[in-house]
């Protein structure tokens, strides 16, 4: 990815708040319309740190207002009882909410989904119960206030136009910084992580460290806008960290847009002055009318752009907009009903605009300049003298609760050669590819790698040393285009020449074409392809290809026999699950039989197809 070139997200977002920077003192702004703003604009700063975990890791958190609290009574606390001023506790209010964040990042890698979600209202009430509780640190319920000194910059008095022009620096700082991390390799491994936690490791990206990085950088994001929230105010009250609080700040992000430069804005913007909107007659109506003009001019680019599949997805939130627009014309009163509108709305655009607000923007697809193929097959050459016994597997057995998926299975394979592991279904062939890549630790029995133990190494530790892996049911990132796929496979050997190797590989599995297509929307076959493209960027000295034929026939079949091929030539070996008996006897240099996890044959294709016990157990079938 070309971080040198802003996409259209992040410069029109920049361009808009330098407008804004340029255009809000020509509308004369109160001093309240200047504190709205500056609020709007800290929010929106927290929401960006949100969206690490909720847009690019793609975990939920309902404590992300503890985190924001902390960096705010960190740089309060300082200030009120070491005399620090709050314009230099920047590192103190990043540093609080960063540390706060990493802490919770263990218990939360050791769980998931709903577990996950609890774990965080469990951190935030946590936090919410110190800050009201502990007087003595925090002032408790009664909060903490600061002297108006706190407020200055070194002894100058600070005017709501200073405060408003510090927020909106801080923010278009905090989204550059964010559009930096996200566009760099650190952010295609949380998008990695996201598609598929188990391919992240496999190729040595570390799920987990990964993981506790988003969390981190969401708490030193929570913490600058907590700093910048005392500063501006001057009074800390722990309700403003709570439950309610955190609520908001997902709502607000899933709102505003997943993966958007601009959506935290828009986000931000809706929750702090919706309410404000529904309490007047006229605003509401005039929201509803723009409301109505958005959605419509969305529905018609989405029927211009895919016809009438494109209209309909959209219909639900046209009739919503009308219900809405009669509504704002026909009810005199919406006080009573403001919580029933807001709740609906956010229903309406979490359920049926799933990229927030933002999503009703066309596309915008940036021109890729198209970088060409290195001319190589990108296929990296192992060096060094061949082995005999590059992979030692010797007496493994897996055993689950008492049932054993591998018995005392040995076998060894060759550097530059092609060992075919078959066997009927259930015979444990690709439990033993989850032992070879530490996805399952051995029961019994030891492997040894380039005449090292794997005993204890991790499947991040495993991918580093140079075994590769493609996955019988599909692992793909599917929501990162075909090309960052590759990519993603050379996170440890990126360099300026990655993009032209990545292509290169691409063009050897025949998927140069697609490269800039999200890979969930490749064929199965395609899928297949690009598994094998992702695992040779990780440059292995062992490939092991777990059902690659699974769906192929004709041109494409014979285009993987030919890429299998092409990579034994390159010196890498080969171990190939495969149900295609004839890719297998075509291919393999030898053949290693199981049968209910135990070694029936080992041999050559013309031994094993002249072996009588493969032949009842397996092949005569
Ligand atoms: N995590 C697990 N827990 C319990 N049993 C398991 C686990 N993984 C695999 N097994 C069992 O181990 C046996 C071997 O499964 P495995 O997937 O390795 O077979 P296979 O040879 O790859 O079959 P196929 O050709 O159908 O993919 C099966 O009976 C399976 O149910």
């Amino acid at each position: 990815m070309n971080t040198k070139n802003f996409p259209f997200d992040i410069g029109i977002t920049l361009l808009a708040l330098a407008l804004a920077a340029v255009a809000v003192p020509l509308l004369q702004p109160s001093g309240y319309e200047l504190t709205v703003l500056s609020l709007i604009g800290m929010y929106a700063i927290a929401l960006k740190g949100l969206d690490f975990v909720t847009g690019y890791t793609g975990e939920v958190s309902v404590g992300h207002a503890a985190l924001f609290g902390l960096g705010a009574y960190a740089a309060g606390w300082t200030n009120l009882h070491l005399g620090l001023p709050l314009a230099l506790a920047l590192p103190l209010s990043i540093g609080a909410g960063a540390l706060a964040a990493w802490l919770i990042s263990f218990p939360l890698l050791r769980v998931n989904g709903p577990f996950l979600v609890l774990t965080t209202f469990a951190f935030g009430r946590i936090v919410y119960v110190f800050l009201s509780q502990a007087s003595d640190v925090t002032g408790g319920q009664s909060g903490m206030e600061l002297a108006p000194e706190a407020q200055t910059l070194f002894g100058h008095a600070m005017t709501s136009w200073n405060f408003y022009y510090l927020i909106l620096a801080s923010l278009a700082l905090a989204l550059l910084v964010a559009h930096w991390i996200v566009h760099s390799r650190t952010g295609r491994a949380f998008e990695a992580l996201r598609d598929s936690p188990i391919a992240t490791d496999c190729m040595g990206i570390g799920t987990a460290w990964h993981k506790q990085l988003a969390f981190v950088l969401s708490g030193a994001f929570g913490g600058l806008a907590g700093l910048l929230y005392v500063y501006s105010q001057g009074v800390l009250f722990p309700d403003s960290f709570g439950f309610e609080m955190s609520l908001m700040f997902l709502m607000a992000a899933l709102f505003g847009g997943r993966k958007s430069t601009f959506g935290p804005i828009l986000g931000a913007a809706f929750v702090v002055v919706f309410p404000d909107v529904l309490g007047n007659h006229t605003t509401f109506r005039i929201f509803a009318g723009l409301t109505l003009a958005a959605i419509a001019a969305s529905a018609a680019l989405r029927y211009r752009a895919t016809g009438w599949p494109g209209l309909r997805s959209m219909l639900v939130p046209l009739a919503f907009a009308l219900g809405m627009l009669a509504l704002s014309v026909w009810v005199e009163d919406l006080n009573e009903h403001r919580l029933a509108i807001y709740g609906a709305i956010v229903l309406m655009v979490v359920s049926y605009l799933g990229n927030g607000v933002m999503g009703l923007l066309p596309k915008y697809v940036p021109a890729h300049k198209s970088v060409p193929s290195d001319g190589s097959t990108g296929i990296r050459r192992v060096l060094g003298a061949p082995s005999a016994a590059l992979l030692d597997v010797r007496g493994v057995t897996m055993s689950f609760g008492g049932f054993n998926a591998m018995t005392d299975v040995s076998f060894s394979v060759a550097s530059g050669t092609v060992m075919a592991l078959i066997g009927p279904n259930g015979a444990g062939k690709s439990t033993t590819m989850n032992v070879l890549t530490a996805l399952y630790q051995p029961s019994a029995g030891a492997v040894f790698f380039d005449g090292a133990s794997l005993a204890n190494a991790k499947t991040t530790k495993i991918a580093m040393l140079g075994i590769s892996r493609t996955f019988q049911n599909l692992q793909v990132f599917g929501d990162l285009s075909v090309l960052d796929n590759v990519l993603a496979g050379m996170h440890h050997s990126i360099d300026k020449h990655a993009n032209g190797r990545a292509m290169a590989l691409l063009e050897t599995v025949g998927l140069a074409a697609h490269a800039h297509q999200l890979a969930r929307n490749l064929s199965y076959g395609q899928q297949r392809f690009l598994e094998v493209a992702r695992a040779l960027a990780c440059n292995p000295m062992l490939l092991l290809l777990d059902e690659p034929a699974a769906g192929l026939r004709g041109a494409d079949l014979a285009a993987l026999k030919a890429l299998i091929l092409l990579i034994k030539e390159h010196g890498i070996a080969v171990v190939l699950i495969e149900h295609h008996m004839d890719v297998v006897m075509e291919l393999s240099d030898s053949i290693t039989v199981l049968n209910f996890g135990q070694v029936l044959a080992r041999g050559s294709a013309a031994e094993i197809q002249a072996n009588q016990a493969v032949q009842e157990a397996y092949l005569g079938a």
